[in-house]
C-alpha cells in the first residue's frame, strides 16, 4: 500500500517542511493542513505548503490514509483529541515527536482503535514556524519509527516508505531504547546549549557585553541551539525526564573527571579525550549523513 492523502497537523518547521517535501518527492499525494493557530494556517495557505488548509481538525483529516502530528511533544493528546471526530478507520495516526515513549501513550490512550506508528525524523534546526520550512530537510537524515507491538505490517511497511521517498533513511527502533538514545545525542546537547549560554549571560558587568562582542567561535555555535523554540524543548525535557536524568548523571560525572585532570594539570587525560572526540567526529563525516540545513557551514548571523 502507499498512502495517497496525508494531513498535516501543526505546520510549524516540521509540519511546513513535511507539506514541501511531499511535493517535491511525492508529487501524487495529495496534502491537507492544519494549525491550531489562525495566523499560521493564513500563512501556511500564502506559502502553498499543502494543496489545502482546513480551519477544523476533525475536517482536516477526514480524506487521510495518513496523519502526521507535527505539534510539540506536549499538545499530541489534544491535536489526537481533537482530529479524532474526523478519522477514517482504517487511517494511520504518525507524529514527528523528539520524544517517543510518552507520546506513543498518549496517542494509543486517545486513539485506541486506530493505528499508531509514531516516528521521529532526526531533522531539524534551531528555526521555528511556517515560514522556517524547506523541502530539503528530510534528505540523508534518519528517520527513526518505533512501531508498538503487533502493528500491522503493511501499515509499518508504507510508513517507512513514505519516509524513505521524502529522502530519509529509516530504522525501526524500540521507543524505550530510542529515549535513552537521543537524550544523550540530542536532548543533553541543547540543554547544555542553553545552560552555557545562561550562565554566561548571567555573569553580568564583565562578561555581558563580552558574550556579543567575542561570540565568534564555540560559544557561536552553541548561541544556535540555544536560540531553539522553548515551547519544544520545555515539553521535550518534561517528557523523557528519566532518560535525560539519567544520561545527565553520567555527563556530570564526566564533566567532574575533566574538572580533575584540569585541577590535577592531568594533561595527558585531556589529550586522550580529546583525540577520542575528534575521532567520532571525523567518523560522522566519512558516514556521509550530510546537513541538509540551506545554512549549514555558512556562518549564522
Ligand atoms: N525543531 C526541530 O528541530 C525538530 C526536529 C525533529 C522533530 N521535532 C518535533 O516536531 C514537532 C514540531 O516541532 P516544530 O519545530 O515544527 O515546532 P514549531 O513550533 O515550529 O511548530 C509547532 C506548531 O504546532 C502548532 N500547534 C500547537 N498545538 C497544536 C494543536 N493542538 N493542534 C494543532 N496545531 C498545534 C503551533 O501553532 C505551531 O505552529 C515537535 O514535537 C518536535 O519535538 C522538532
Ligand atoms: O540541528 C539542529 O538544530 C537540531 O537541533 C536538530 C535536532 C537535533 O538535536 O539533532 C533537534 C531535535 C530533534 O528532535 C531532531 C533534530
Amino acid at each position: 500500500m502507499a498512502f495517497r492523502n496525508v494531513a498535516i497537523i501543526g505546520l510549524g518547521l516540521l509540519g511546513s517542511s513535511l507539506g514541501l517535501a511531499v511535493r517535491k518527492h511525492l508529487p501524487d499525494v495529495h496534502t491537507t493542513g492544519f494549525d491550531a493557530d489562525p495566523a499560521v494556517r493564513e500563512k501556511a495557505r500564502e506559502l502553498g505548503l499543502c494543496h489545502a488548509i482546513a480551519d477544523d481538525p476533525a475536517a482536516a483529516v477526514r480524506s487521510a490514509d495518513l496523519v502526521v502530528l507535527c505539534v510539540p511533544v506536549g499538545a499530541m493528546r489534544a491535536a489526537a483529541t481533537a482530529i479524532a471526530p474526523g478519522l477514517a478507520p482504517d487511517a494511520v495516526i504518525s507524529d514527528v515527536g523528539s520524544s517517543k515513549q510518552r507520546v506513543a501513550h498518549a496517542l494509543a490512550e486517545t486513539l485506541p482503535d486506530h493505528t499508531i506508528i509514531p516516528a521521529h525524523p532526526v531533522a531539524g534546526t534551531e528555526q521555528s514556524g511556517p515560514e522556517a520550512g524547506f523541502a530539503s530537510l528530510f534528505e540523508k537524515r534518519w528517520c527513526i519509527i518505533t512501531p508498538p507491538d503487533g502493528v500491522d505490517a503493511s501499515k509499518l511497511e508504507a510508513l517507512g516508505d513514505f519516509w524513505r521517498r521524502l529522502g530519509s533513511t529509516v530504522e525501526i527502533m524500540d521507543a524505550e531504547h530510542h529515549d535513552m538514545v537521543l537524550a544523550v545525542t540530542s536532548h543533553i546537547p541543547h540543554l547544555i546549549a542553553y545552560t552555557i549560554v545562561g550562565t554566561a549571560s548571567d555573569l553580568e558587568d564583565v562578561t555581558r557585553s563580552e558574550v556579543i562582542k567575542y561570540s565568534a567561535g564555540g560559544f557561536r555555535d552553541f548561541t544556535r541551539i540555544a536560540a531553539s523554540d522553548p515551547t519544544m524543548w520545555r515539553d521535550v525535557f518534561l517528557h523523557n525526564k528519566d532518560a535525560v536524568l539519567e544520561m545527565m548523571d553520567r555527563f556530570l560525572g564526566d564533566l567532574g573527571a575533566m574538572r580533575d585532570a584540569i585541577e590535577a594539570a592531568d594533561g595527558d587525560a585531556m589529550f586522550d579525550l580529546f583525540s577520542r572526540t575528534r575521532a567520532i567526529r571525523r567518523g560522522i563525516l566519512e558516514q556521509g549523513q550530510d546537513d541538509a540545513r540551506p545554512d549549514f557551514g555558512r556562518e549564522h548571523s
